[in-house]
């Protein structure tokens, strides 16, 4: 076994990672970066990039489908599954591509193949042929995908988003356990690719949303397209064949079916990749799931004896926020830190902002409406707005009105605090409104703010107006605003 001492080691080469690297760099030149797995990224290789290029792919066949909408007659319009998967794959490798190359500015010396794991609370033993003795140590393990027991009768038909990405074809049946935002984005793209699909939930969670009446319009609108059936009463999973058989209760018809398809998606959720790690090794506390508690500003984890210590967790792995640019920030705190340590320094941290590459999108900012309902709907302190995009101007024109979104809002400050967004390119609102959010403005001064016409924005003027009338700051709308322009 080879014996090295380094000043600090990050484990995991993903996103956090990465950028837990390049900011211990600054502050130590003997900084080790161990993984186990492929380099390259979860994000780039199965995640954030090969999704969104499976869902392109979805929404080019969704438009030649929907063209005569407009007049204009496509004819034939057929979906090559082998071509859609090879254009996602060569993308995907070209992203992937990119990590690697971008990997290369970081010395070899300072990489280390090979599951790394905590012999003690400052060592630790990579892939059975290297003891690392360290100083401090950055968590940034990434996450994995969970899935309940009876998915193993499935058998080989059982697959993740992992195995998606690597299909040569796309097949002609999946059933997604799970209509969050994996499977939700996931499934929609491969409804539209011509996939015949159902997609079973439990508890009626849909998508991030957490506002009751925004989860009823996705799910009225998804369900005019496929099934999903958000409180799904599955029955039983079998191996079937060349596929997976599931009897289920159907939604409407209350009918017992038993129904196969080519492959069972588990998208239920995902676990972080800290039970391999030694933890009982490493003298932290731990809540109850095995986490490491830690500091979110600082990135810190806490010792066994409940004071700070030399260990921190970034990304996926700390399940706080499990996105990209989390990690990247988290990844950017914890390095810094690290190296800084015993004298860690409080991160900035921005406000939540969680976007789902569906259409209509979803999306969410700030505070969820659970935790502001909690925090002040008691005492009457919380104000709501909504605007749907039915009849909203620029939605028609673009035979994209549907959806609905909600705001809200502190009573009498009138501070904007957070909203749940359904509806048609809502990523960029959705910036919009996390900016606003950031720089603590109040409902009138985002009102005050310029609106071009005609856009999509304009309906987000709309439940602005509609939460500053409810915050009774300013009238109630009785009728359109025709001062502002045809359809706002
Ligand atoms: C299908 C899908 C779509 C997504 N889409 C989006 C999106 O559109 N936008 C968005 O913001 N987020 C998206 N995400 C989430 C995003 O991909 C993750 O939040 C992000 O990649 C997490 O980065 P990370 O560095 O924490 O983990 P990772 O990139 O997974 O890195 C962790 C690394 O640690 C290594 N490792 C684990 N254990 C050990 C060990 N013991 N020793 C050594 N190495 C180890 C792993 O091999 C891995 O390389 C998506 C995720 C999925 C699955
Ligand atoms: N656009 C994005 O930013 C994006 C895209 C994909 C993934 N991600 C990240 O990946 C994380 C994991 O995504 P995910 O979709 O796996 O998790 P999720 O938590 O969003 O959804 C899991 C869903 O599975 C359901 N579920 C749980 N057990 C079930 C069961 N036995 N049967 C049927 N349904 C069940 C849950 O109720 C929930 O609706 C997300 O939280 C997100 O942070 C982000």
């Amino acid at each position: 076994m080879q014996q090295r001492e380094v000043d600090i080691a990050i484990i995991g080469a993903g996103s956090a990672g990465l950028s837990a690297w390049h900011a211990a760099r600054q502050h130590s030149d003997s900084v080790v970066l161990i993984e186990g797995g492929e380099y390259g990224t979860t994000c780039a290789r199965v995640g954030c990039m090969p999704s969104k290029l499976l869902i392109a792919a979805a929404e080019a066949a969704h438009q030649a489908r929907e063209a005569g909408g407009f007049g204009i007659r496509v004819s034939g319009v057929e979906v090559d599954g082998r071509a859609v998967m090879a254009r996602v794959k060569e993308e995907r490798d070209g992203f992937v591509g990119r990590v690697l190359t971008s990997m290369k500015r970081i010395p070899e010396a300072d990489r280390l193949s090979g599951h790394a794991r905590f012999a003690d609370p400052h060592t630790l033993e990579v892939g059975g042929h290297t003891r690392v003795r360290v100083r401090t140590i950055i968590i940034a393990t990434g996450s994995r995908p969970s899935w309940p027991g009876m998915f193993d009768a499935a058998g080989d038909r059982l697959v993740t988003n992992d195995d998606v990405f690597e299909w040569d074809d796309l097949p002609e049946s999946v059933a997604v356990f799970g209509p969050g935002v994996i499977g939700l984005e996931l499934g929609q793209a491969l409804h539209r690719l011509g996939v015949r699909l159902r997609v079973f939930g439990v508890g009626g969670a849909l998508g991030p949303f957490r506002d009751a009446k925004v989860r009823e319009a996705a799910d009225a609108t998804f369900n005019e397209a496929f099934y999903v059936d958000p409180d799904a009463k599955v029955e039983r999973i079998e191996r079937d064949g060349e596929g997976v058989a599931i009897t289920f209760i159907e939604r409407d018809s209350g009918e017992t079916l038993t129904e196969r398809f080519d492959y069972l998606l588990a998208a239920t959720g995902r676990r972080p990749n800290v039970d391999r790690l030694g933890l009982e090794n490493a003298g932290l506390a731990l809540d109850d799931k095995g986490v490491p508690r830690f500091n979110r500003f600082t990135l810190q984890c806490r010792g066994a004896d409940d004071g700070p210590s030399h260990v921190f967790i970034a990304g996926d792995a700390n399940q706080e926020l499990p996105l990209l640019h989390e990690a990247n920030s988290e990844g950017r705190i914890a390095g810094d830190n690290a190296g800084r340590f015993p004298e860690p320094r409080a991160g900035r941290r921005n406000v939540a902002l969680s976007i789902v590459f569906t259409e209509p999108q979803m999306a969410t900012v700030g505070e969820g409406h659970a935790e502001l309902e909690r925090r002040l709907g008691g005492c009457d302190c919380l104000a709501t707005g909504e605007a749907s995009f039915a009849d909203q101007g620029r939605a028609v024109v673009m035979r994209q009105n549907r959806g609905l979104m909600r705001l809200y809002a502190e009573h009498g400050s009138g501070q904007f605090l957070g909203a749940e967004l359904f509806g048609p390119r809502v990523e960029h609102m959705a910036h919009l409104l996390a900016w606003a959010l950031e720089q603590r403005l109040g409902v009138g001064e985002m009102l005050a703010m310029p609106w071009y016409h005609p856009v999509l924005e304009e309906g987000l003027r709309g439940a602005l107006r509609d939460l500053n009338a409810n915050l009774q700051q300013g009238p109630a709308i009785t009728e359109r605003c025709m001062e502002c322009g045809p359809g706002d």
